[in-house]
């Protein structure tokens, strides 16, 4: 079973407050959404794996540290994970991005697919899939299934706010992906939105609303 991790980081937590906040505007909440995404690429990447090297500083020579896993691969679900992307490759700025297009249904909820693009060597990467909100799990589950059968194998999933309810369904979906969030809520309303949560986060990230 995978792990999941709510990063309880107090600057995640003072800016995810001005995010839930309704009072809150486009300009900030997109400004905010970015500063979380950023301050969260740090925590995802805690454990990833150095070497140490060799390098001369103009005094002498020095063994320092370098990532030496697999490259990165950051895969926002559209059209809000976009929201996110831009944060977090500022703090992995050699990253690769592809895109999975997906929009939920209102009505039924189900995900719909609309467009993929992704690295020609996503197999060999380790994906940040990335998404601000986890409602009923659909999107991600159905975002991951489209990863796999294009040859990806190893990912994490990065989301602002998530549900139980779909924090369990990915879990039973996929094991092998852990699951970083800002804030684990309480439940789903009858209308498929995130309760307490931040609203239509695609809305309020793009002003169409
Ligand atoms: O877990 P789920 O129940 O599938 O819901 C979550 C999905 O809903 C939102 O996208 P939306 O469909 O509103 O598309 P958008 O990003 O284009 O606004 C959100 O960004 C997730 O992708
Ligand atoms: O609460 C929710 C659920 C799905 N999508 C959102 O943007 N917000
Ligand atoms: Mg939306």
């Amino acid at each position: 079973m995978s792990t999941v991790h709510v990063l309880n980081h107090p600057l995640i937590q003072h800016k995810l407050s001005y995010i839930r906040d309704k009072r809150t505007g486009t300009k900030d909440f997109r400004a905010l959404v970015d500063e979380v995404a950023a301050l969260m690429a740090f925590e995802v990447t805690r454990d990833l794996p150095v070497e140490e090297v060799e390098v001369e500083t103009p005094v002498g020579p020095a063994t320092v540290k370098k990532l030496s896993g697999k490259k990165l691969g950051l895969i926002p679900i559209l059209r809000a994970g976009i929201g996110m992307s831009e944060g977090i490759l500022r703090m992995i700025p050699a990253a690769r991005v592809g895109h999975v297009g997906l929009y939920r249904d209102p009505e039924t909820l189900q995900p719909h697919e609309y467009y993929v693009k992704l690295p020609n060597d996503v197999e060999e990467r380790e994906l940040l899939v990335i998404d601000p909100m986890l409602a009923t799990g659909g999107s991600v589950v159905e975002a991951i299934n489209s990863l796999k059968k294009r040859g990806a194998k190893s990912m994490r999933l990065i989301c602002l706010v998530a549900a139980p309810e779909g924090v369990r369904y990915v879990q039973e979906a996929h094991p092998d992906v852990d699951i970083y969030l800002a804030a684990l809520d309480e439940k789903l309303n009858e209308k498929g939105y995130i309760v307490p949560g931040l609203g239509d986060a695609g809305d309020r990230l793009f002003g169409t609303k």
